[in-house]
């Protein structure tokens, strides 16, 4: 079987593309780091790749707010590319910064409409949040998530996670169209206030898809437990050998089978 080519986006700041690679590596793909200049200046063909991974970071150092100016660089340089390589059923993830620059770009929840419907902002604790969490994994139409146990344990890093739907009536339809992917939860998955959701998102919500499912941002690092070595408490696992967020990758890699 040939392997899904997994174009890892690039820019300055960018700080996760290695270990995102390797995941991806490891499940199975073809990873290949493209800095953004090259698909703007149509050096490098997104269409000549099957996955598109925005890693996380700090593009652009978070100037205006994290995820910003790349985004506007998606949305103003290569709009008709991402939404030509959406329909042509291709897969699409943004992790931590790289999910702030797909709602920044309008691309989620709904690419359709071009226009930013949500946004991610300073947490509420003001401080940057840097420690493991639990997520409800809901029954969503995201493909990245099939298989997944109904409560996973994966790492968060980020200052600006705090998820906002523009209105009611965008999460209302979050809601009605399952693209709420993970809620942040106890280790039961029950969602609740701070610490347990630890920006203040609305709806506890910690990732979405679009409405194809198969675009997909979350604020947790997937990369970040990839093996069960990497879990805190990774003597107690035993021979376990992969961690929560393998599954995603692999997900991504038997979409293409
Ligand atoms: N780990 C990340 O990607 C961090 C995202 C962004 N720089 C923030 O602090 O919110």
């Amino acid at each position: 079987m040939v392997k899904p080519k997994v174009l890892i986006l690039k820019t300055a700041g960018t700080n996760c593309d290695l270990e995102t690679a390797f995941a991806f590596e490891t499940a199975g793909a073809a990873p290949e780091a493209v800095h953004i200049n090259e698909l703007a200046r149509g050096e490098r063909r997104l269409a000549d790749f099957q996955i598109l991974a925005i890693s996380g970071g700090f593009s652009y150092g978070d100037d205006i707010s994290a995820g910003k100016i790349l985004a506007n660089e998606l949305k103003y340089k290569l709009f008709d590319d991402l939404r030509a390589f959406i329909q042509r059923e291709r897969l699409i993830i943004g992790i931590c910064n790289g999910f702030q620059v797909l709602v920044k770009a309008g691309l989620l929840p709904g690419h359709a409409a071009c226009a930013q419907e949500a946004t991610l902002a300073p947490n509420d604790c003001g401080v940057f949040q840097d420690k493991w969490v639990h997520l409800k994994v809901e029954e969503s139409r995201c493909v990245w998530t099939r298989g997944c146990p109904e409560v996973i344990y994966l790492p968060i890093a980020h200052g600006e996670g705090k998820f906002i739907p523009k209105s009611e009536e965008i999460l209302t339809r979050l809601r009605e169209n399952r693209q709420v992917v993970f809620r942040y939860g106890d280790d039961k998955g029950k969602t609740g206030d701070y610490p347990v959701n630890p920006n203040g998102s609305i709806d506890a919500i910690a990732g979405i898809c679009d409405e194809t499912g198969r675009v997909f941002g979350l604020m947790p690092h997937p990369e970040r437990h990839l093996i069960s070595l990497q879990h805190p408490r990774w003597t107690r696992l035993g021979t376990k050998r992969h961690g929560d967020g393998f599954q995603i990758f692999l997900n991504a890699v038997n979409y293409f089978k």
